[in-house]
């Protein structure tokens, strides 16, 4: 299920979720398990659809009118690429998306909207929009550094003394810097490499991707960013580390779209880490960092 509610004793609420044969989407919680919810309600929602958005607006007009407060969790918060309008006649749909989440909130139930958590979000852009557009009163960002100390096989490889940090792109800069902090390495600054990344706005083509070092013999490099989407970003980044003579290239993403699949990698990525922010089929490639725990049935780190 992409939406689930836990109730104030810990258990999952059951709801259906159905889509009319208009097209319409519909939300229904049984009359009894309605009556008896009551103070706060966790939502974790994974949106990986316009379905899933609406599901979660229908749903959260439900949990209003039972007078719930909610502590909503969006691991992956849809739109967050488009924080800003690339190119003329592109809609800034970041903002429309965070305005949506504020759609049931008028009169007294905009005091109902406690927290709003997402992991990773693309940039800042998010986490603003989310405090200007929204009634949430608390915006959390959870940060990479945060979801890598759930996984003590990155962990250890990271703070290996033959291991640097590439960081891929210009919006990945603080990122990047965040996690190597986060290490708590003395040469920390100076484990970082930086990569040149050009895409075409208009058509959303890698144009070049060019990593600033020149020998990088028995070192493992471990790239870093918040989403892996069809993949092209890190393929040419690992390209160039292959000619740099990369002992071993790792990938840790928060958010593994993998829309290409992974076969992409092969042969250029040894290993890629990432959460279960979106679900993944079991590969020998791939290590998945389940940071939705306690509430998802998946247990621990299997990394
Ligand atoms: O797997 P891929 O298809 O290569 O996509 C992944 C890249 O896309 C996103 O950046 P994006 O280029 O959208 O953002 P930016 O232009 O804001 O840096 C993300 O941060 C990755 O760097």
């Amino acid at each position: 299920m992409s939406i689930q509610v836990i109730a104030k004793n810990g258990t999952i609420v059951p709801i259906k979720f159905l889509q009319f044969s208009g097209g319409e989407r519909h939300v229904q919680i049984a009359e009894a398990e309605f009556n008896s919810l009551n103070g706060n309600v966790t939502v974790r929602a994974r949106m990986q659809s316009s379905n899933d958005v609406m599901d979660y607006v229908l749903l959260e007009n439900v949990l209003l009118d039972a007078g719930c407060t909610i502590d909503l969790e969006i691991p992956y918060f849809p739109y967050a690429r488009q924080d800003r309008v690339c190119a003329t006649g592109q809609a800034f749909s970041l903002n429309i998306m965070t305005r949506l989440l504020n759609i049931n909130a008028s009169g007294e139930t905009a005091g109902l909207q406690r927290s709003i958590k997402v992991w990773d979000c693309h940039s800042q852009v998010t986490t603003r929009l989310l405090r200007e557009n929204t009634h949430f009163a608390h915006v959390t960002n959870i940060s990479p550094a945060e979801i890598i100390q759930q996984s003590n096989t990155l962990l250890s490889i990271l703070q290996e003394e033959k291991t640097v940090l590439i960081c891929p792109d210009q919006g990945a800069k603080q990122r990047t810097k965040l996690i190597a902090d986060s290490l708590n390495l003395t040469d920390a600054a100076s484990r970082i490499i930086y990569c040149e990344k050009k895409r075409d706005p208009a058509t959303g083509k890698i144009l070049n991707a060019k990593v600033n070092a020149t020998d990088l013999t028995g070192y493992t490099a471990v790239i870093t960013d918040d989403i892996c989407d069809g993949g092209a970003t890190f393929i040419g980044i690992a390209q160039e580390l292959r000619k740099l003579n990369c002992k071993t290239i790792i990938l840790y993403v928060t958010h593994g779209i993998f829309s290409r699949g992974l076969g992409v990698f092969s042969g250029l990525i040894d290993q890629i880490f990432t959460t279960d922010s979106f679900p993944q089929e079991p590969s020998d490639l791939l290590n998945v960092i389940n940071f939705s725990a306690p509430f998802s049935l998946d247990q621990g780190d299997q990394s």
